[in-house]
């Protein structure tokens, strides 16, 4: 075969089991038979990978440069990449092999193009690069910018332009196909034309339309949507959606399916701060680790896997996301909660500030605390001490200026009354501040170097009373401070800590080197106070590259700052960053996400999502007891177990008291797979998991049943309603809602 070979019209097919299909479909069938056969047998001919050792990457070169060397004009810049990766990976410590490609699964996605004056050709995209022009084979890595913009931006018949290395091109697409090809079969062909899938005989069909559009969610797995009419039938859990689903309930890592919205976002350039809205389920955890693999391979050296930092918004996130980072080949990424990366930091930086962290900080303090008027006022102290020079330069000067700043009463009621929040007046802010004025000082006592220096400049202490006086002595008159129970700080406190070092003394410090990172992904921002995110855009080198994602309907934290979006970003100095939609609901059915909008009330954004899926309706069971309803609840489990032993069921209360009460009746009622999850323990495998809706943030369930849905557990308020649409939009099928007491005000009346 010679370099023109993918131009050639393919192979004469080889004859499948399409007796069922029409003319047109068994045609595209047989195509793409006959095309993973030929890749099949090029595969086989190659030598065995040899793995390569670890800081040898020579082998993997010079093959690239074989490679190029023979390639057609067009191939050479996607091979030319990868090498560069594969020089860039070299150049980590810690370094992984460039995955050879899997002749399991070579590929994903089919391109025919047609360029003027050119024969036409056939382009693979899968997870590597890998072309043999002699062997006429071109498989191209989806992160591979031009050649990927042609399979994500464009359309079956529609025509491109993109520019390829140097040359620019244009052309039509002839077909564009999805395809799931697994242990080396082909399994499913999407394409505008027709979903057409193998069964279990060999023998091909194509699904119903209705089925056909309904891809999302299960990755390569293949969803047994036209088994619906299995079950769904009112009053049973299940709807035989989960029947062939995958063991593993990881994020999946889906880059055959990634809509043209989510690649543009993906793809976009590698400096600058993408900012992600988009609703339960719309692909945003998914995005944010797609961009950082396609920075990670388009941006050579710069985005190294320990040069990323993903902050999600808990253990169970983590978790979730903890398959993927290696399969898009990100091994070794950091990914940790806000808290605790601020906290470790915080203890770094402040290595000898032992305070304990106090566990009930009135929720005041929080607001106070994280509120944008306390992250303005300590933007504008810092500068004006830094221009008066009236501040020490050292650590321990930061933490003098963080206790003025909080317990300077007059400074930060000017700031509070200036920034006129109806939901915290005065009286709140003054609690507040009285908290700090309180607590401040004690911390600073805490550090033994600087006690001395604190009583010469106790002038600008706020006032003890005698009480307190006498308490911080000691009855028996010595220095008791060490034990004042009120040398606390507050969790908020590490970003303000954190915060108060960047403005005065710059970046912050890993060792001796500054601590900062090339990309940065915060998935659930709209969890975060301006001032978390303030902290982090600061460790991230400029030229910037931030992914900030989030959805306003899903915020917990209530007192946590964070308003909307617009807000947020105009407070951070970000006012000309643009918030980007994401429309389409891909993990809930429409069902689903009717109520889940419905429960949201008058916070629900004023353009609904587009949620593709249609599935069971959501149903509420009401009983008059807790031990009516898990009875219920044993009954239908139970069965749905034995229809489904891969799925996933969520059985989700408010109160980890009211998951008790459940998880211990389906015990006894001998639930098989019943884990009773207290702390983000999950095991993304199937079974039963009762836990509370807190815990669940960001995960995904083939069925939820949302439990005590009663007017005392969700009263119409913005937090209830917050928790019960986030509680809703983990199930991917099927939603029950039970309650054991008068039912809650905020479930539709169209329920019942
Ligand atoms: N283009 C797509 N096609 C099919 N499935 C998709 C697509 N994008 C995302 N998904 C799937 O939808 C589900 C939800 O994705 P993801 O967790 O990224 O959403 P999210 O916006 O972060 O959700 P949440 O806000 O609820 O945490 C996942 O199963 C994911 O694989």
């Amino acid at each position: 075969m010679n370099a023109n070979d993918l131009q050639a019209p393919l192979d004469p097919p080889q004859p499948g089991n399409t007796a069922s299909l029409d003319e047109d479909a068994a045609k595209i069938v047989q195509e793409e038979e006959a095309l993973l056969s030929r890749v099949k047998a090029h595969l086989a001919t190659l030598p065995p990978p040899k793995p390569a050792p670890k800081s040898d990457y020579d082998e993997q070169l010079l093959s690239l440069r074989d490679q190029i060397a023979s390639a057609r004009l067009e191939d050479v810049p996607a091979l030319v990449q990868q090498m560069e990766r594969v020089t860039g990976i070299a150049a980590q410590r810690n370094a992984h092999v460039v995955e050879p490609v899997d002749p399991k699964s070579p590929y994903f996605g089919h391109l025919r193009l047609r360029e003027k004056g050119r024969p036409d050709r056939d382009v693979l995209i899968g997870k590597t690069t890998h072309v043999d022009a002699k062997a006429g084979v071109r498989i191209v890595d989806w992160r591979h910018a031009p050649v990927s913009q042609i399979y994500y931006r464009y359309e079956e018949g529609t025509d491109y332009e993109e520019t390829f290395g140097e040359r620019d091109v244009e052309g039509t697409i002839l077909a564009r196909r999805t395809v799931t090809i697994d242990e080396s079969e082909l399994l499913r062909i999407s394409a505008p034309q027709g979903t057409f899938v193998r069964g279990m005989s060999g023998a091909w069909r194509s699904l119903d339309v209705r089925a056909a559009s309904l891809a999302g969610g299960q990755g390569v797995a293949i969803r047994p949507e036209d088994m619906r009419e299995m079950a769904g039938r009112a009053g049973a859990l299940g709807t035989g959606a989960a029947f062939h689903a995958r063991e593993d309930r990881h994020l999946p890592e889906i880059a055959a399916l990634l809509d043209p919205r989510q690649f543009e976002l993906i793809s976009k350039p590698d400096t600058g701060i993408v900012v992600i809205q988009g609703g339960a389920g719309s692909g945003k955890t998914t995005i944010g680790v797609h961009r950082m693999a396609f920075l990670a391979y388009n941006g050579g050296r710069r985005f190294t896997a320990d040069k990323m930092l993903v902050v999600v918004g808990s253990p169970a996130l983590r978790a979730y996301i903890s398959e993927v980072l290696p399969a898009l080949g990100l091994p070794g990424i950091a990914v940790e909660t806000y808290a605790e990366w601020a906290r470790s930091v915080r203890i770094k930086t402040f290595p000898w500030l032992e305070a304990p962290v106090e566990e009930n900080t009135p929720s005041v303090v929080t607001r106070y605390k994280t509120h944008p008027a306390m992250l303005g006022l300590f933007e504008r102290r810092a500068k004006e001490v830094l221009e008066d020079g009236t501040i020490r330069r050292d650590v321990r000067g930061v933490l003098y200026f963080w206790a003025d700043v909080l317990s300077d009463k007059d400074r930060v009621l000017a700031a509070f009354e200036a920034a006129n929040d109806p939901e915290f007046p005065m009286d709140q802010v003054k609690r507040a501040w009285r908290w700090c004025a309180d607590r401040c000082p004690a911390v600073l006592d805490l550090d033994p170097g600087d006690r001395t220096e604190r009583k010469a400049a106790s002038a600008d202490e706020p006032e003890y009373s005698e009480e307190e006086h006498k308490r911080r002595q000691g009855v028996d008159g010595q220095d008791a401070s060490d034990r004042d129970e009120r040398a606390t700080l507050d969790v908020e406190d590490d970003s303000l800590l954190l915060r108060a070092y960047q403005l005065l003394r710059g970046e912050l410090k890993k060792g001796k080197q500054p601590l900062l990172y090339e990309h940065l992904f915060v998935d659930e921002a709209q969890d975060l106070a301006p001032v978390d995110l303030s902290v982090l855009m600061h460790v991230v080198n400029q030229p910037r590259s931030i992914t900030l994602a989030g959805d306003t309907a899903q915020r917990l934290f209530m007192d946590s700052g964070f308003r909307d979006w617009r807000q947020t970003l105009d407070e951070l100095g970000l006012s000309r960053v643009e918030v980007e939609p994401l429309r389409i609901a891909y993990r809930s059915t429409r069902e689903v996400m009717e109520f889940a909008r419905a429960v949201l009330g008058p916070l629900a954004d004023p353009t609904p999502p587009v949620a593709p899926r249609s599935g069971a309706p959501v149903e509420h069971h009401h009983f008059p007891s807790q031990g009516a309803a898990a009875a219920f609840l044993a009954d239908a489990i139970r069965p749905l177990i034995q229809r489904e032993p891969r799925a996933t069921l969520a059985i989700l209360s408010r109160h980890p008291e009211q998951a008790d009460v459940y998880y211990e009746a389906l015990r006894m009622a001998e639930i098989p797979h019943l884990r009773r999850i207290r702390s983000y323990e999950f095991a993304f495998r199937p079974g039963v998991e009762v836990t509370e809706i807190r815990q669940v943030k960001g995960l995904e369930y083939d069925y939820v049943v949302l439990l005590d849905v009663n007017a005392a557990t969700y009263p119409a308020d913005d937090e209830s309603r917050h928790l019960l649409h986030i509680g809703a939009t983990r199930a991917a099928h099927q939603l029950w809602v039970v309650s054991s007491g008068a039912p809650s005000p905020l479930l539709p009346a169209w329920l019942d």
